[in-house]
């Protein structure tokens, strides 16, 4: 039987790390949840696009190849970093997507899921390419990260006060090179999750893509999909329930609403921490941008459904 598109709203998700875990089995396990919590959203009858991080996962795979490389020779081969990007995309798509096909079919909900392998075309000349910036991989403590630094010639970096990390380019999504699909999946009815980790960057040459070493934040690739999707919404999963200025301090005040106008004067107060907080901002701000109309939701997992009742979390827009 063909699945039916709903006539509700069209929303676009974002995942954040702790929806994924780090572990295989963490993971498995924490998908489960995160199923329930977008399914609840499929119930309220609204046309749900997923995409998620991935920077610990790409990461690890990139690391494991590496050493399998450096023990095993050519038995193994050096894994090249857009293939990791991509293997990622493949292995949290696979237990996000059968999480959330066997949700619908716990719950009897005649819909089905569909997970896409996806490219995002970036610029050559980005100046990220120069100085990067994406966290990638486990956290080290400051001595570990300067030791591996040296021995990989890798670039390392404290990660917003949660331990060392190495770093990675993270070029602006320009493109998502698969939208017609995923958005003829999801005409079709299927819950569809697509651009993992902000997309596998590719660049265009004489009119063929190419992959490159990078990775994309997933929070903007998730405003560029929801912007050529003219959803109706963004939600941005994360570990808190609201945005909050004066984050971490005696007077953190959490916030219910915001116009793009006191979130640029807040983005210049600095009140959203770089590498966190403050792209998840942008992403909203350059969705709200781009369709007027829209909402974009910054909450936690367990809060997405009462979010998006406006119950809880914290939206930006210039209604
Ligand atoms: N102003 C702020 N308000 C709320 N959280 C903030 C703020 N600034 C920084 N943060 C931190 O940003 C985190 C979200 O960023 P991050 O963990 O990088 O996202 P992700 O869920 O995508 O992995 C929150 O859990 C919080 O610790
Ligand atoms: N690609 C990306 O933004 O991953 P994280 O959310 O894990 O940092």
């Amino acid at each position: 039987m063909p699945y039916q598109k709903s006539d509700g709203p069209t929303i676009v998700v974002a995942l954040g790390g702790n929806a994924l875990g780090n572990t295989p089995e963490e993971q498995a396990e924490l998908v489960k949840e995160t199923a329930r919590n977008i399914i609840d959203l499929a119930e309220t009858g609204a046309n749900v696009v997923v995409t998620h991080g991935n920077g610990p996962q790409v990461g690890m795979i990139n690391d494991a190849f590496a050493l399998a490389s450096s023990q095993l020779g050519s038995k193994v081969p050096a894994m090249p970093f857009p293939e990791c990007g991509a293997m990622s995309q493949g292995y949290i798509g696979y237990q996000l997507s059968q999480a959330l096909l066997n949700e619908l079919k716990a719950r009897d909900i005649m819909r089905s899921t569909a997970n896409i392998v996806t490219q995002t075309v970036v610029d050559a000349a980005d100046p990220a390419f120069e100085k990067p910036t994406k966290p990638v991989g486990p956290f080290m403590t400051e001595e570990e990260a300067r030791a591996q630094a040296e021995k990989k010639g890798w670039t390392v970096k404290e990660d917003s006060g949660r331990g060392w990390r190495r770093v990675v380019p993270s070029p602006l999504p320009r493109r998502i090179v698969e939208f017609d699909a995923v958005r003829d999946l999801s005409d079709a009815g299927y819950v569809v999750v697509c651009a993992g980790g902000g997309g596998v960057p590719v660049v265009e040459e004489n009119g063929a893509y190419r992959g490159v070493a990078a990775v994309i934040d997933k929070d903007r690739s998730a405003a560029m999909l929801a912007a050529e999707f003219q959803a109706d919404m963004l939600i941005i999963l994360t570990a808190v329930e609201k945005v909050c200025i004066n984050f971490g301090t005696p007077q953190q005040e959490a916030l219910s609403v915001m116009t793009p106008e006191q979130a640029k004067a807040y983005i210049v107060e600095g009140q959203f921490a770089p590498g966190s907080m403050l792209p998840k901002i942008e992403a909203c701000l350059s969705f709200v941008e781009r369709c007027p109309t829209g909402k974009a939701l910054v909450t936690s997992l367990e809060c997405a459904a009462a979010g998006l009742r406006g119950e809880t979390g914290t939206v930006i827009t210039a209604r």
